[in-house]
């Protein structure tokens, strides 16, 4: 069981979600500056994503637990990120990094909450990529 207290972003909804999750994925960071970890390695990530809104929909629910995890666990548990079509080796921008990975993250979840009835918002994704190694990343505010 994953049991944390993360930094909690402040926000006017009334109703606030949180999901735990973790996912094992490997990846290479496809520049000089990321050293060791130019070399594909593997990472068990810890995820807490963070949903608010003040509707319900029709079950009762912010958005239904199960929902959230299975669009990012299914899609990247034991992948290779730089596989993903979201991780082009572009730029620094897409590469597979804890941020760009947090981002993403973001992205396809709120792309799902945004078709459906009740609407709600994606405030928050916290990453832990190893232990000692985490990223937050919240949307611009233009969005509450
Ligand atoms: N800002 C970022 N820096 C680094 C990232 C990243 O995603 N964003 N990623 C890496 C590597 O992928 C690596 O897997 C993680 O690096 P690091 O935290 O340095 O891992 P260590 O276990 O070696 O760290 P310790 O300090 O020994 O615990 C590198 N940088
Ligand atoms: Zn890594």
């Amino acid at each position: 069981m994953i049991q944390q207290i993360y930094p909690s972003p402040d926000h006017p909804f009334s109703y606030e979600l949180n999901k735990d999750f973790h996912f094992a994925a490997a990846h290479s960071i496809p520049h000089e500056a990321a050293g060791k970890c130019q070399q594909v390695h593997g990472h068990t990530y810890f995820a807490n994503v963070t949903i608010a809104g003040d509707e319900l929909d029709e079950s009762g629910f912010l958005v239904n637990f199960k929902t959230i995890k299975n669009l990012l666990h299914d899609r990247f548990d034991h992948k290779v990120l730089n596989e993903d079509e979201r991780f082009p080796s572009e730029s620094g921008n897409t590469f597979p990094t804890t941020e760009v990975v947090a981002r993403v993250m973001y992205e396809i979840i709120q792309e799902y909450l945004d078709k459906t009835m009740n609407k709600p918002t994606c405030l928050q994704i916290y990453l832990r990529e190893t232990p000692t190694s985490y990223v937050i990343y919240r949307p611009k505010t233009g969005r509450v």
